[in-house]
């Protein structure tokens, strides 16, 4: 599969051979690796060029390390919550462990076990920065400080993931804050850390650090936490969270920093309420796409923008079927396990055009990725959990649908009962009424997210009620949820 009329030459001056090849991808994140591993695997070959480590942010500084700091309280607190079992946990968290242990999920910031395992897939890896400098055509700043052209005969995919956006405030330079990076990777519990943005990574680090012991004042500028999920999310994340002992403050927006002294605090002033003094301020203010130096420019787009593809995953507006975009930088649904569904979608897309066989972009079909759209799952790790798919009710009727929500408390089914003394949680399943699927469901409470797996199989296959209404949940698990939810809908 290495010979397409109009090849390389055509698009990538002076290329030597060993610098051709069918695909080119730009990002060695969860996507880029998927795809090119997939593209690689199915005859078409590939290099992968990544600037700094394989295995991209979820790996280093977003999934692992932050899920490694919250499940040792998880699993601390789901002792605790059990009579019997309780009295046998002392003393409280080991936090130099969690660490450790944090240290350790995220390989020490080493590759090498991913390198190995691009090699063992016959990816080729070139380290540095690459742009793209026209069609198919992509030039790396390579680590060693040269540059290498690389010419894709078949597509290239830009796989660059995102960076943390935070505001522009007066005393910001001289506040240091820490982003998503510094707040997964920090070596230091500090004694007072300020937390601003009510969104997942705020929230997700604002119970992480309190529980290895800061003192954690969360502010979020809207009128509750987590805006885009069904209300009582944010309402019971809160309350998990103030029960923690997270000062939780919303309506505030910070407009100034001060660190006068290097060594000493930062002051953020507040409007319309009281400073807040903090050893270190994380700002989770939200991503952006870093696309500025992708040389977006030399292909009619631009720089700073996020990538708009088509379903297949082709980028729109540059003739020609071969630019492809997966991950974080498309903006279709910031999560590792999208950014996977993609590359998969987007790599068997590439394949089918470069043999020439037909690409089915059906609703659903092989080459697209409709469950962007429809069907994406998401855990936030606190306590209690919070985990959804599909649309909010507010999300369904603003899509048009005829929209019912049935809500049921999780505390009350036995599985909750015998899970946690006091179980406190909530869920929620939207269903369109026309057509008698369910289109979207949510679920909070300790555990809640590994009830999610059912509910995304039921949004994805649009299984009809009347058929779910013979899905029997074992007795006594926390499934059952699923039978209170379609008793009272059915009423
Ligand atoms: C704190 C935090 C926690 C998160 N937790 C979860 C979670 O629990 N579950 C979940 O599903 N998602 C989570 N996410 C989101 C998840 O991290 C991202 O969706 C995922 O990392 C996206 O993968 P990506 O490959 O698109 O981008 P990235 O992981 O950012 O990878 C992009 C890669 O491209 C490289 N690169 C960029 N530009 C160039 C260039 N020009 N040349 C060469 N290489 C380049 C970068 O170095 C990087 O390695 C979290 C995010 C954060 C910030
Ligand atoms: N468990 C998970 O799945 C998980 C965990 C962490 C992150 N992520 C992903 O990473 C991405 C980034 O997360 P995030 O929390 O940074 O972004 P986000 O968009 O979820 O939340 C950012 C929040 O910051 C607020 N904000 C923005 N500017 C502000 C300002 N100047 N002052 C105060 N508040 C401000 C916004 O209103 C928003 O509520 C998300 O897309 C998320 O899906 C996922």
């Amino acid at each position: 599969m290495t010979d397409r009329p109009g090849g390389a030459e055509e698009f990538g001056a002076g290329a030597t051979d060993a610098d051709t090849f069918d695909v080119v991808v730009i990002g060695g994140g969860p996507p880029g690796e998927n795809l090119a591993e997939r593209t690689q695997a199915a005859g078409l070959r590939t290099v992968l060029v990544e600037r700094e480590l394989v295995g991209g942010e979820c790996s280093y500084w977003a999934c692992m390390p932050s899920k490694a700091l919250l499940r040792p309280p998880a699993a601390l607190a789901a002792a605790r919550a059990v009579p019997g079992a309780r009295a046998a946990v002392r003393g409280g968290l080991a936090a130099e462990e969690v660490l450790a242990s944090r240290d350790a999920f995220a390989s020490g910031w080493r590759d090498d076990s991913q390198v190995e395992w691009l090699r063992s897939v016959r990816v080729e890896l070139v380290r540095g920065q690459g742009r793209l400098a026209g069609p198919r055509t992509v030039v790396v700043t390579t680590s060693e400080g040269g540059e290498r052209r690389l010419v894709a005969r078949h597509a290239v995919a830009l796989c660059t993931g995102s960076r943390a956006t935070l505001p522009d405030l007066p005393g910001m330079a001289e506040a240091r804050p820490w982003s998503s990076r510094e707040a997964t990777s920090a070596a230091r519990v500090p004694d007072r850390l300020a937390v601003v943005g009510g969104g997942v990574v705020g929230v997700e680090m604002a119970a992480a650090w309190q529980a290895l012991g800061a003192s954690v004042t969360l502010l979020a500028r809207g009128s509750g936490l987590l805006p885009h999920w069904e209300p009582f999310v944010g309402e019971l994340v809160a309350d998990g969270l103030a029960r923690a002992g997270v000062e939780v403050r919303t309506e505030a927006s910070v407009s100034e920093l001060r660190r006068p002294d290097d060594s000493g605090p930062v002051v953020l002033e507040v409007s319309g309420g009281n400073a807040v003094i903090a050893d270190e301020v994380l700002f989770a203010t939200g991503r952006r796409a870093g696309t500025e130096n992708l040389g977006l420019e030399t292909v009619g787009l631009t720089p700073g923008d996020w990538l708009a593809t088509d379903d297949t995953l082709r980028v729109r507006d540059v003739p020609g079927d071969w630019l492809y975009g997966a991950g974080d930088v498309t903006h279709r649904a910031m999560l590792t396990h999208q950014g996977k569904y993609q590359a998969r979608v987007a790599a068997e897309a590439i394949v089918a055009r470069a043999r020439g066989e037909a690409v089915d972009d059906r609703t659903w079909g092989r080459h697209v990725a409709t469950a962007d759209q429809r069907a994406v799952p998401q855990v936030v790790f606190t306590d209690p959990e919070a985990a959804s798919v599909g649309l909010t009710l507010d999300a369904a009727r603003a899509a048009g649908l005829r929209v019912r929500e049935v809500d049921y408390d999780l505390g009350s089914v036995a599985g909750a009962a015998l899970y946690a003394e006091g179980y406190r949680g909530r869920a929620r399943a939207v269903v369109d009424l026309d057509r008698e699927v369910l289109v979207g469901a949510t679920f909070v409470g300790s555990g809640a997210g590994e009830l999610l797996h059912a509910a995304t199989i039921a949004v994805a296959a649009e299984v009809p009620i009347s058929r779910l209404w013979h899905a029997v949940p074992a007795y006594p698990t926390m499934s059952e949820i699923w039978l209170r939810l379609l008793e009272t809908y059915r009423g």
